[in-house]
């Protein structure tokens, strides 16, 4: 497997720098996130600098890792290491005579990148906040109006889960919260089984963290349904990272309601957890949007929560 080093490079204007492979390079022809193949005993780190003074000719001030992809194409099988660069010195121009330019994340088209890097443009829109709503809210109708209330509150990610309808029924009212999502172009996670969700044709689902244990290296069935899960330790943050999911919940943070008998986390350990597995990660457990950058400083990529939201 190809271990390549890659850069997302962001202006002030929340726009990155794409970068057209020559005509002749693999995947040639389309665009890219500028970078290129770490050297045998090179750090990606070092080998991001090298690629992007080469490429590009600026010098990278910090770089973060971002995630990790990986793809199989026909010929070859990649592993792209992803950063975000955050400053840079000097002004990017074309070295090798490609033709750059700088796009608004939310105009990044998936078809004219190589088909691994479906997964870093997901992972770019991905909003920060990620509310939840279950029957803590109250009954099935008064679910579906607090999830309008989030959708006219500009929630474009929402989880929706019933823990204590049988199937049919949950079916039943999850087809109508998913009708009224895809009507406001919301994307909602079903949290459910990953078989319920299969045959309810959830375009999302987000798994339990048992779920994702029993899965191990079964989601090449899975093409075009995006993935989510609820962790609590390294090892589940670990399978659902390896189970391929667009983003993990990573709780408790602090001690609530919901999470009785569990012992918080505290942001200390959330943020060494976080870190160690490259995967955008969401705190939940006494966080809400007033606490955003709290859990950013802390290694969060965004902060999810029940009542928190919608309020
Ligand atoms: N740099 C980069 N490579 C990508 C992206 N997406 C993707 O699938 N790839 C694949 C294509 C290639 O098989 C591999 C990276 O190779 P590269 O052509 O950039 O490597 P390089 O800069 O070292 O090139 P060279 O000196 O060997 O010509 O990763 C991407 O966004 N950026
Ligand atoms: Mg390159």
């Amino acid at each position: 497997m190809l271990k390549v080093a890659v850069g997302v490079i962001k202006n002030q204007y929340n726009e990155v720098l794409i970068s057209k492979r020559s005509k002749k390079a693999h995947q040639g022809g389309l665009w890219e996130f500028p970078g290129g193949k770490v050297e045998e005993g090179e750090k990606t780190e070092d080998a991001l600098k090298r690629e992007l003074l080469e490429e590009l000719n600026i010098e990278v001030l910090t770089a973060v890792p971002f995630i990790q992809v990986k793809h199989d194409y026909n010929d070859i099988g990649v592993l792209l290491e992803v950063y975000l660069v955050e400053s840079f010195q000097g002004k990017a121009c074309g070295m090798e005579g490609q033709p750059i330019k700088w796009l608004a994340i939310d105009s990044l088209e998936k078809s004219s990148f190589p088909a691994a890097n479906k997964a870093i443009i997901d992972a770019l829109n991905l909003p920060r906040y990620y509310p939840i709503v279950d029957e803590s809210i109250g009954a099935e109708e008064e679910m579906l109006r607090h999830l309008k209330t989030l959708i006219s509150g500009g929630y474009t990610m929402i989880q929706w889960r019933a823990k204590s309808l049988n199937k049919s029924g949950f079916k039943h009212l999850a087809e109508q919260a998913m009708a009224l999502c895809k009507r406001n172009n919301v994307r909602l996670f079903i949290n459910s089984s990953m078989t319920d969700a299969l045959e309810m044709n959830a375009e999302a689902i987000h798994l339990s963290a048992n779920e994702v244990l029993a899965m191990k290296n079964k989601a090449s069935s899975l093409e075009g349904v995006l993935l989510a899960a609820s962790c609590h330790n390294e090892q589940e943050l670990k399978a659902a990272k390896e189970l391929g999911v667009l983003f993990a919940v990573l709780s408790p943070v602090c001690a609530t309601q919901t999470h009785i008998g569990m012992k918080p986390l505290g942001w200390p350990q959330f943020k060494s957890l976080s870190e160690a597995v490259p995967l955008p990660v969401f705190a939940l457990g006494g966080v809400g949007p007033e606490t955003l950058d709290k859990a950013l400083s802390n290694g969060a990529y965004g902060v999810a929560g029940i009542r928190a939201f919608g309020r």
